[in-house]
């Protein structure tokens, strides 16, 4: 094994072609925008943020300028770009882009020849192609064992043989080689011109290099037909993010003498009264804010002024049914209430259950949604003295997206 060798490795991205069989729809498939950006700006990115990266060669089509100087600004990646125009094949395409390295990167060892409509490689496939040529490999190929069982078919569809698949691999890319070694391997078949390889580990073999195998990576896909586009579209699509949110709600009462309170809708019998212009029922005024809250629909006042003489000794459910209504209208449905009492009598305990149940009800939630809870105040501030009876509530609704 030979000892690690120091590589400044270019990398030849070729964007040259025509993508027939991807169709005309849209344009040349490598501008084709998949998530945020055309599908050469992804694959640009990828190598501009590998540190191995030493120089980026793109080598682009005569009439793609426009394209692809509006790719490069969307891809707003900082490394210097050098483009080439390629050539009819493939081939002459890297040829192009390799003469370009050669000539304008004079201390650059190694090349990463890649397609540009494969935009999915991660850094740790490139990892792999850089440790094999640092170890003194000339010629690197990424691939991936083919997994289907394969068929020779004739010209009539049929099919004429079963070839073994041991020891077959799908080629990818980036196909990685010591710059010298592959120049001269492309020279020598231009110069020769008697057949055109689909792939730059062909010209490898036929100038006689060996050629390392390296695991490739199955997501690591070419961008071939346009479904292959759709799919990717999909793939760098953003998740849908659930539209939960939550409201909050807060009110207080002052505590008069009297025979008794109501609290989430429930009357208890009490040496005290709570005043206010409604029943004052504080827990049901503070989740009333907290449902409007999910919508931004304002507060109980805005919907119900204390101005307004036929809320005078309302009952509070009319109050929550409404805000309840409010959210429905808009789609909401709601998840949750949650209603805190700041007391220090009378106690709630005894009637926690019944006051879940009229809540459920209120909202037509179940009422293992509804929760109430009750805490003293330590006889400290209003609340200790017995002069007001304070409410905390919480709301939490799921308003579905908007139809496209
Ligand atoms: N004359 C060419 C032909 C291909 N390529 C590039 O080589 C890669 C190979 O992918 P492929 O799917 O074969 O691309 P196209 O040749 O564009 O597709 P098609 O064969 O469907 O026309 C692509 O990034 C393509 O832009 C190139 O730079 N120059
Ligand atoms: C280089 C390549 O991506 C390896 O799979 C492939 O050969 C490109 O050309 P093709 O015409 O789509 O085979």
């Amino acid at each position: 094994m030979q000892a690690k060798k120091q590589l400044q490795i270019g990398i030849v991205v070729v964007a040259a072609g025509r993508g027939e069989r991807a169709g005309q729809e849209g344009g040349p498939k490598q501008y084709r925008r998949i998530g945020d950006a055309p599908v050469i700006s992804h694959t640009l990115r990828r190598f501009a943020a590998w540190p191995g990266t030493a120089c980026l060669v793109a080598v682009t089509h005569l009439d793609d300028d426009a394209l692809f100087d509006h790719a490069l600004e969307i891809s707003r990646i900082a490394m210097p770009v050098m483009r080439v125009h390629g050539g009819a094949t493939r081939q002459a395409s890297v040829l192009a882009g390799l003469r370009a390295l050669r000539q304008q990167a004079p201390d650059i060892t190694h090349v990463m020849i890649h397609d540009g409509v494969r935009p999915f490689f991660d850094a740790a496939l490139l990892e792999r192609c850089a440790a094999a040529l640092a170890q003194g490999d000339k010629a690197v190929l990424p691939a991936v064992a083919v997994a289907d069982t394969l068929k020779r078919g004739d010209a009539q569809a049929l099919v004429s043989a079963t070839v073994p698949r041991a020891g077959l691999f799908a080629a990818q890319t980036p196909q990685s080689f010591d710059l010298d070694a592959i120049l001269a391997a492309h020279e020598a078949a231009a110069a020769d011109g008697g057949q055109d390889f689909t792939d730059d580990a062909g010209i490898a073999e036929w100038a006689g290099l060996a050629v390392r195998l390296v695991e490739g990576d199955a997501g690591n896909v070419k961008l071939t037909v346009k479904k292959d586009i759709d799919m990717a579209d999909q793939r760098l699509a953003t998740p849908a993010i659930p539209d939960i949110r939550t409201g909050n709600g807060y009110d207080v009462h002052r505590l008069v003498a009297g025979d008794g309170v109501t609290l989430c809708g429930v009357f208890i019998p009490h040496d005290q009264a709570l005043l206010g212009h409604s029943d004052a029922d504080v827990a049901l005024h503070a989740l009333t804010d907290a449902l409007l809250a999910t919508c931004g629909a304002g507060d109980i006042g805005d919907h119900f002024p204390p101005s307004d003489p036929q809320w005078r000794g309302a009952p509070s459910r009319i109050f929550l049914e409404h805000a309840a209504r409010i959210v429905r209208d808009k789609g909401g449905v709601i998840l949750n209430a949650d209603i805190s009492l700041i007391a220090e009598a009378p106690k709630v305990g005894p009637h926690r259950e019944t006051m879940r149940a009229r809540l459920a009800e209120m909202l037509a939630i179940s009422i293992d949604r509804c929760s109430v809870k009750a805490t003293t105040n330590e006889t400290i501030g209003f609340v200790g003295r017995r002069e007001g009876i304070a409410a905390i509530a919480t709301a939490s609704v799921f308003y579905p997206p908007e139809p496209a």
